[in-house]
């Protein structure tokens, strides 16, 4: 765990994060150029506002909330301890003191009943796992793992980290690499050649590096050229170069580096066997959509398409915390029966209908927007703890202030939508004697890794930074999350929450915002289907409003 100093915050912007890491701890981190809200303009969805989601204002005047009916939650050592609750996920329940935290404790812990060796992985892996200090799989490796070894193409979904990148990755170093099965004659015949094996596609190039990071901690250090980054941001020459003298089996990258270089022709994946679309929602928005074309045409054969000669088909593995209905549906076209892989339950993508009973992609209506509203239930870890605290805009850097000191937290990441506020942010917070750094689009390369780097060694305590942070940053310390600045809807809030509380860790989330958008948080509330009950930070504590 890191030593994190107390009086230390860091909030992050929407940036790249670098990925050193205990043993169990990855860190995934958003490294684009500006700010982007990318499914807001998916046009399969429709945009994604808040009027595109069912917010009404007519909510707003459904919740009144009684200031007199307040209960105390954090129990600082030298604090009354009467009246004081805690508030348990499903609403008010236990006696606990929320805002003495010392340490993440697991609360519940994803792992599975089996073990690594019941998976079906071959003996080289397992030996790499009990390495690298992955002892036990998680619920999601342990249904993933094994169907993926099957042959079938998948849809993965499981809430916010809960271990999916293992549950592809596993399945692909048994095949490909220099740790997969042995053949019939006992050989483990890895021979370098130069078509690409596996393709793995992520959104960012934080994400793709940290993914390309897991890869060679399984691999070890000699193997480690088995894996090859493909981001955007690097020099792409040497990036050419380097695939032709160490002719990896794996790439992972970015869409756009990954379609430009094969387009040049440097990149072989006509044979390539596996094809993951990691954050699958977001990798077929709009943004992305001439180069996800490319990758999904010249990536290996897709199964059910006409046979290329001798060439086997690709498995298609799609992952992501939040499914919509039309990842469903495209996913329906790309494979041959593939499957929706979750935590405890394996199913054909064709018993999914919109109307299903797969809850995540059951939507109220018919509608694309309802659907990916849909997507964001089951998303969340079952530990976290979600408020709202009620502030004027100007007050609002020193509400996040107020409510990092009262739950003690020691690893915060901010989030809000625009550089030039979150600029202020970290420049309040610091003025005011809390180490916070901002993490976004506009710095450099150096400068973002630099800032992550300060952040995972416990020298920063607040990273303030905006969306693009919100779906790949692992950092298993992070025990609040803050919305300065309200998510674009659901799913957003979804990701942007799943940044703490990894693994079944605790982890709280606070959204501040102003009187008249509280309405957005109950509808969130509604469409996430927790509780995220007003709170406000007064005398160092935390205090949960009872609403009437
Ligand atoms: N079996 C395991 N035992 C211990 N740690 C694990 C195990 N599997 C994964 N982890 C660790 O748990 C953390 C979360 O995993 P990962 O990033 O894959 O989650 P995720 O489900 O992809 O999350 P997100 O949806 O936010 O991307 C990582 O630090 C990873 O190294």
């Amino acid at each position: 765990m890191l030593a994190l100093p107390s009086t230390r915050l860091l909030l992050l912007f929407g940036e790249s994060l670098p990925s050193s890491r205990l043993p169990n701890v990855s860190r995934k981190v958003w490294g684009q150029t500006s700010v982007r809200f990318v499914s807001q303009v998916n046009p399969d969805n429709g945009p994604l506002t808040l009027s595109s989601l069912g917010f009404k204002s007519a909510f707003e005047k459904t919740n009144k909330i009684k200031a007199d009916k307040i209960e105390r939650l954090d129990v600082p050592s030298e604090a009354p301890k009467s009246k004081v609750r805690g508030v348990g996920s499903n609403g008010i329940k236990t006696v606990k003191a929320v805002g003495v935290k010392k340490s993440l404790e697991i609360e519940s812990a994803p792992f599975s009943a089996k073990s690594f060796s019941e998976l079906g992985l071959p003996p080289l892996l397992l030996e790499r796992l009990d390495t690298a200090g992955f002892t036990v799989p998680t619920d999601v490796q342990s249904a993933a793992v094994p169907t993926i070894l099957k042959g079938h193409d998948v849809v993965i979904q499981s809430y916010t980290g809960s271990g999916k990148t293992l549950a592809y990755l596993l399945p692909i170093l048994s095949e490909v690499g220099p740790l997969k099965k042995k053949s019939a004659n006992g050989e483990s015949e890895f021979e370098k050649k130069k078509e690409i094996d596996a393709v793995i596609v992520a959104p960012s190039r934080e994400l793709g590096m940290q993914i390309v990071r897991e890869v060679e901690k399984l691999l070890g250090p000699t193997d480690k050229k088995v894996v090859q980054q493909l981001v955007g941001g690097a020099n792409r020459s040497r990036q050419e170069e380097a695939l032709k003298k160490n002719k990896p089996a794996i790439v992972v990258g970015t869409p756009g580096r990954i379609a430009e270089i094969s387009a040049a022709g440097k990149l072989h994946t006509h044979s390539c066997r596996f094809l993951v679309l990691d954050e699958v929602d977001e990798l077929l928005s709009f943004n992305f959509r001439e180069d996800m074309h490319r990758i999904l045409e010249h990536v290996g054969r897709r199964s059910g398409a006409d046979p290329r000669g001798s060439i086997a088909a690709r498995r298609t593995i799609m992952v992501s915390a939040t499914v919509p209905f039309s990842v469903i549906r495209a996913a329906r076209s790309w494979g041959s029966d593939p499957l929706l892989v979750q935590a405890k339950k394996v199913m054909p993508l064709e018993a999914v209908s919109p109307s299903g009973p797969v809850n995540i992609l059951k939507p109220t209506s018919g509608s694309d927007s309802s659907m990916r509203t849909q997507a964001a239930l089951q998303s969340l870890p079952p530990a976290l703890k979600h408020y709202h605290c009620v502030a004027k805009l100007q007050h609002k850097v020193d509400t996040l202030r107020r409510c990092v000191h009262a739950l003690d937290a020691k690893c915060v990441i901010a989030f809000m939508n625009h550089t030039k506020q979150l600029k202020d942010a970290v420049f309040k917070l610091e003025a005011r004697g809390m180490v916070a750094a901002e993490l976004h689009g506009d710095l450099g390369k150096l400068a973002r890794s630099t800032t992550l780097k300060k952040f995972k060694n416990g020298e920063v305590r607040v990273l303030v930074t905006n969306e693009l942070s919100a779906r790949g940053l692992d950092v298993a310390e992070c025990d609040l999350v803050v919305n300065l600045d309200l998510p674009t809807d659901s799913i957003h809030y979804a990701h942007r929450a799943g940044r703490t509380g990894r693994l079944g860790r605790k982890g709280t989330v606070v959204t501040i915002c102003e009187e008249p958008e509280v309405f957005v948080v109950k509808k969130l509330q509604k469409q996430l289907g927790i509780p995220i009950p007003a709170c406000e930070f007064t005398e160092g504590k935390l205090n949960v409003i009872e609403e009437d």
